[in-house]
């Protein structure tokens, strides 16, 4: 590439040593990667497929693009990504092609899309309305009181709406199931409702007046006896005024405060005149209120200085927001027709079996939703089109020879040993007779079946030992274990054959929800004890531990003479190993003669004297410390590590603002009950670079859901317990709710809130929830493609014979109510297509 093309000829100092340098940068990139890097101005458009090296390319891309424009701290290059971590990560990239360049830091800034907004709104507060001094974010759940209260409202403002809810499509006027359908409609349907709804239009950009206009344009939907759109705005109503009268706010608010703010001119010019572009990686992701957001920032100059990096086949948002892979295949639409849209489909992430698998699950289930679109259409003649086929037709392609990524397209090495075969050696050849080996040599008897039902043994592992030499080297593995605790053995087994040969690769178990998560992670630890390094990410997301330990611990130091307080606060303390394991109820009985004995009581056990000392000091610093220090001193209490403690930090600023100068214990307790019970207190990610990722340790497997698992990749990816009935699943009518007939009020609603947005003829009830399932299971497809395309050399994809309907740990551990299971639909067309890869 000539030298001018790197540094442009305004660029007042073209120096050599610096031209060479952001030459070998682009020369490192791929011929996709390198458009990135050549962009000198205006839109652009990357699609790119999994794998393909987006945050990679778009780090050197921004390198260039800094050095090129000489960027400095106020006339920066904005970078947005949808993670924090994926923000940290490519923060990190981009600053070490800086520190190679030596180049000052200052020409970038790296954000989340909220954390951008909120950013500018803060800035303008007289402008947003929005002021962290007076306000709290809140991310409220389904059971949030918010909700709760706003249905209360409406049901008080709506009598005969309310009614014709009660009876339902039928009613004999019987009380005790008038109560039950009360019950049902105000702790249930009504919240889930408002849920929905309220972040669908909101973070359209719709107003309740604009709800319920959607709702009068339409007279008398077919099926619509209960009006759902004008129920829905006046929950929405209800809500946004509680909102305000509690000076609280919440996500889709940080959005709309950002583009109040820069509405007004002065404060647009102040912030375009800071930007000089904007690169958004995982564009796919953003709701079009979002990517309005981006393009005001980045149309400061003569045009939009705005890259847009995604990948459509990667949308797995659009169930929970607008951000429908529509609008960035649009986005890509538009670009081509200016010749700037550059595809991405090179990839050097995973073997080529696993690829080519990928492959042939994006076309599979295309074919799939075709046969089933069709019927659709025949159904409702009269509709338009129902929707987009679940992906974008673009193949992964492994890369060319010669390309920068070392030990690209990785196959597995793995000795030739691999598959169940490492779990039949088990079985034939137990080695040392730990309790381990004695628990899974049980296991495996109990399983015998699984051997036995199949081939004869000896054959069986003659047969699968041949089997897998042929398809270990292929790095795919299909199996069907005879049910969801077989599943679990047979994943430790090849953890553990796989980790012996390579304890320096990593792997993960990836799980449609996090029950499952809980059920591996609890089996594996029960099953390997000590044997198999785990980390469970959702035990981590269950950080919302601080705020319930820190909860145990003030409502014991509010009262400290009952005995369940000081149960629950002992039992964190064991919990934490900061007391010995000991009786905890002989302690709890007699709070007083255990914290402070008279000269008459017996003397304290040795085992419990750290448990009263940490009980009295906790009591000591209530009467020394302000209220609002003793969330900080408990943490401390608690040994917590970093991330923990900011996290106890962030939740202590949370109850002073919400309790607004009113610093009593009683009512920091209040405060967090209600945290605690109804909301996901988001913890605290402490920043760390990619490298150094917790999720991607050398030797660790890691269980995290597939949502989460987007944007990063391991060695050895397994995908258990793919049974139809989660993936793709379908909508679901609780018993419950039947009454109301079979559909929910709040797909319902989101269907049609999503036919007015795509400008479309609002849907009936019954289409509506046809199309609420059409979206569903088109993006449950594109959640497995996601997981599939996380590996690098091993996938292991299993569907078991026999899983339960419901995923509950405790019912599970008596192991008594499984059920016959039908495999997701790709796997047996998977299994026709790669033989090899069937494991029995
Ligand atoms: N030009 C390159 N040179 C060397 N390695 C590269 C290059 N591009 C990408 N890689 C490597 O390829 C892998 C995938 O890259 P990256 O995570 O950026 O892909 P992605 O497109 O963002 O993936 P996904 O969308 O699936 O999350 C990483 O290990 C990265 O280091």
């Amino acid at each position: 590439m000539p030298d001018e093309s790197i540094l442009s000829p305004e660029t007042p100092v073209a120096i050599p040593s610096l031209t060479k340098a952001l030459e070998q940068i682009r020369n490192n990139l791929r011929p996709g990667q390198q458009s990135m890097a050549d962009w000198q101005g205006g839109p652009l458009a990357v699609s790119a497929v999994p794998g393909s090296g987006k945050s990679t390319g778009m780090a050197g891309a921004a390198a260039i693009a800094i050095a090129r424009h000489q960027l400095h701290a106020r006339y920066q290059l904005i970078v947005v990504t949808f993670t924090r971590s994926a923000a940290a990560s490519i923060k990190a990239k981009i600053r070490q092609h800086l520190r190679d360049l030596s180049l000052p830091q200052g020409g970038f800034s790296v954000h989340t899309l909220h954390g951008l907004a909120l950013n500018i709104a803060t800035r303008h507060p007289e402008l947003s309305a929005l002021s962290l001094d007076t306000a709290t974010v809140i991310s409220p759940n389904r059971t949030h009181q918010l909700l709760r209260a706003s249905v209360e409202q409406w049901i008080a403002a709506n009598p005969r709406h309310y009614q014709k809810l009660l009876e339902g499509s039928q009613f004999d006027g019987e009380e005790t199931e008038r109560l039950r359908r009360q019950s049902v409609l105000r702790t249930e349907v009504l919240p889930a409702l408002a849920y929905t709804v309220i972040h669908e239009a909101k973070s359209s950009g719709l107003l309740p007046q604009d709800l319920l206009a959607i709702a009068q344009t339409q007279h008398q939907l077919a099926g619509d006896d209960y009006q759902v759109l004008t129920l829905a705005a006046g929950l929405y109503r209800n809500y946004q005024n509680q909102l305000r009268s509690r000076s609280l706010i919440d996500y889709d608010d940080m959005i709309l405060a950002a583009l109040r703010v820069l509405e007004d001119v002065g404060a647009r010019k102040l912030w375009q005149n800071q930007v000089f572009a904007v690169f958004e990686d995982e564009a796919q992701d953003s709701s079009p209120l979002q990517t309005r957001l981006l393009e005001i920032l980045a149309s400061g100059g003569e045009q939009l200085n705005l890259v847009r990096v995604g990948d459509p086949n990667q949308a797995i948002n659009s169930t929970f927001t607008p951000a429908d892979p529509i609008y960035f295949r649009e986005f890509c639409n538009q670009c081509q027709q200016q010749n700037r849209l550059a595809t991405m489909d090179r990839a050097g992430r995973s073997s080529r079996t696993i690829i080519d698998a990928a492959n042939f699950v994006l076309t599979w289930v295309n074919n799939y939703t075709r046969h089933q679109n069709a019927s659709l259409q025949e159904q409702y003649p009269e509709q338009p089109q129902l929707s987009e086929l679940p992906f974008s037709p673009q193949a992964i392609r492994p890369v060319d020879p010669g390309d920068p990524q070392a030990n690209a397209n990785p196959d597995l090495e793995d000795g030739g040993m691999g598959g169940w075969g490492d779990g039949g050696k088990v079985q034939t050849q137990p080695s040392v007779p730990t309790q381990h080996s004695a628990l899974s040599t049980q296991h495996l008897e109990k399983h015998s079946a699984l051997s036995t039902q199949h081939s004869v043994p000896t054959q069986h592992s003659a047969l699968s030992t041949q089997h897998l030499e042929k398809h270990s080297e292929r790095g795919l593995e299909l199996h069907t274990p005879s049910d969801i605790y077989e599943t679990v053995v047979r994943i430790g087994e090849r953890v553990k054959g796989l980790f012996g040969r390579h304890p320096e690769h990593n792997a993960a178990v990836l799980v449609r929800t996090n029950d499952q998560g809980l059920f591996v992670a609890s089996e594996l630890r029960r099953l390997y004890p000590n044997e198999i390094d785990i980390f469970d990410v959702g035990d981590r997301d269950r950080q919302s531990h601080v705020p319930r330990e820190i909860l145990s611990l003030l409502q014991f130091i509010e009262r400290p003479h009952s005995p369940d307080n000081l149960k629950a606060a002992l039992d964190v303390l064991l919990n934490r190993k900061l007391i010995p394991s000991q009786d905890l109820n002989a302690l709890a009985t007699a709070p007083e003669t255990f914290l402070y004995p008279g000269p008459l009581d017996p003397p304290i056990r040795d085992i419990s004297r750290s448990a009263r000392h940490l009980c009295r000091a906790m009591l000591r610093a209530r009467m020394e410390l302000p209220p609002y220090q003793l969330i900080t001193f408990l943490a401390l209490t608690l040994k917590y590590n970093q991330t923990e403690l900011a996290t106890a930090d962030k939740l202590g600023d949370r109850i002073a603002i919400q309790a607004s100068g009113e610093s009593s214990l009683f009512r920091i307790v209040e405060i967090l009950t209600e945290i605690t019970q109804t909301e996901q207190f988001e913890p605290v990610d402490v920043e760390s670079s990619a490298e150094d990722s917790p999720y991607t340790r050398p030797g660790q497997l890691t269980i995290i859901t597939m949502h989460k698992a987007k944007g990063l990749d391991w060695d050895y990816v397994f995908l258990p317990f793919l049974q139809e009935q989660n993936l793709p699943g379908s909508l679901w009518v609780t018993p419950s709710a039947k009454f109301l007939g079979d559909y929910t009020l709040a797909e319902v609603a989101r269907a049609q809130i999503r036919a007015s947005l795509h400008e479309k003829p609002l849907p009936s009830v019954a289409l509506a929830w046809e199309q609420a399932e059409y979206l569903k299971t088109a993006e449950e497809f594109r959640l497995l493609y996601v997981a599939m395309t996380r590996a690098k050399r091993l996938l292991w994809m299993s569907a078991a014979k026999r899983a339960p309907f419901s995923w509950n740990l405790a019912n599970l551990k008596r192991r008594n109510n499984l059920e016959e299971k039908r495999p997701c639909p790709v796997i047996p067309a998977l299994k026709q297509k790669f033989p090899q890869a069937v494991v029995f």
